[in-house]
């Protein structure tokens, strides 16, 4: 399997739609600009869709499952065997964002690349296995190239789903204990930082844990040559969700489909696309400014403007979740309310 679909172009945007948009925005009844960022989600959809009328009616989240390695460096509060049992609680219906996709009407798809122990075959569940999990990326590379080929095409597919399905927003979501120690090791390869500043508490470290974490991300990030070719990083210090993650924002873009990203362990996918695809990085909207370190200098990577800073810190998709009702009451406001003319209100 080869990685030369991801330099394939991705779809325009188209710039006549975004330019009725912004025309139509200064016609309705308020003063311009005053909707702020419920505009722009408008403005950005309308040219994404080619539409005068965006709408994010169907919405598709997948969320990635893999388990680490590296998680046997005791880098999270939490045991690995808690990726497989929480595959099984999206599966029954009991995570956060089980909840979330049931209110928002999203369709949820679960994706297991590899877990330890091994729910096996549930409904609502994509078994996509490339190993059980990543080798230890202390010891060496996270996965091989043909893994990583592997990976990266499960999120393609998911994005292949999302469209047949008719959604018009894809959003991906991440469960791997030990992934935010992954994300941050490929954060600080990319954006050459020390893991000090990107290491974080995760699923709820202390300090002495994140001194751990920075540590050993420290450990690993030496046993490679300076230099940022994304691949090659995911490949070292990635895990399986993330590459796939990053495989479905390339593809999305590629195929003219909106995503909202998530936190920070999707947002460091997202860097990696954006490194893999500069031109994905139109298609992206961002959700919200996790509560773990390093996110905002991942988001600051990506001038990206978060729409929410709730605290969260969980993944799973579910700040991109939350965002959801603001797309869709951007694209409310965008196609009823009334214009100047037709209010007769008195425009300046
Ligand atoms: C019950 C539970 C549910 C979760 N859902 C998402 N995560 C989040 O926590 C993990 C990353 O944190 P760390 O790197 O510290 O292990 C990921 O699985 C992430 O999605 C969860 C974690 C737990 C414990
Ligand atoms: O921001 C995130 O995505 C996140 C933070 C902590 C733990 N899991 C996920």
């Amino acid at each position: 399997m080869s990685h030369d679909w991801l330099t394939a172009a991705c779809a325009a945007i188209d710039e006549e739609s975004m330019r009725v948009a912004r025309e139509h925005q200064s016609q309705l009844t308020k003063p311009p600009g005053s909707l702020g960022m419920l505009e722009t989600l408008a403005i950005r959809l309308a040219g994404m869709q080619r539409s005068a009328t965006p709408a994010v009616a169907q919405v598709w989240i997948s969320v990635f499952a893999g388990d680490h390695g590296i998680a046997a460096e005791g880098v999270s509060a939490f045991p690995q065997v808690v990726t497989g049992e929480m595959v099984r609680n999206f599966a029954n219906g009991g995570a956060a964002i089980s909840v979330l996709a049931r209110a928002l009407g999203a369709r949820l798809e679960v994706v297991n690349l590899g877990t330890v122990n091994d729910p096996g075959e549930l409904p609502g569940v994509r078994r996509a296995i490339v190993a059980a999990q990543t080798r230890n990326f202390c010891e060496g590379p996270a996965m091989d190239d043909g893994q990583l080929a592997a990976a990266l095409r499960v999120g393609a597919d998911s994005v292949d789903a999302a469209r047949e399905a008719g959604a018009a927003l894809f959003i991906g979501g991440e469960m791997g204990i030990a992934n935010t120690t992954s994300a941050a090791a490929l954060a600080c390869a990319l954006l050459d930082e020390t893991p000090d500043r990107l290491a974080g508490a995760g699923t709820g470290l202390d300090d002495a844990g994140i001194r751990h974490k920075a540590e050993v991300i420290g450990r690993a990030l030496a046993r490679y040559p300076a230099g940022n070719d994304p691949l090659a990083w995911l490949a070292r210090v990635g895990g399986f969700e993330i590459a796939a993650l990053a495989g479905a924002y390339v593809a999305a873009a590629q195929r003219g489909l909106p995503v909202l990203v998530d936190g920070f362990i999707t947002t460091a996918a997202a860097l990696a696309a954006v490194r893999i695809q500069p031109a994905c990085r139109d298609w992206m909207f961002f959700a919200h400014r996790s509560r773990e370190r390093g996110h905002a200098r991942l988001l600051e990577a990506l001038q990206a403007d978060p729409l929410l800073d709730l605290g969260l810190r969980l993944g799973e998709a579910s700040g991109a979740a939350s965002a959801v009702p603001l797309l869709r009451l951007a694209c409310e406001l965008h196609n009823r309310m009334a214009t100047f003319a037709q209010a007769q209100v008195s425009n300046a």
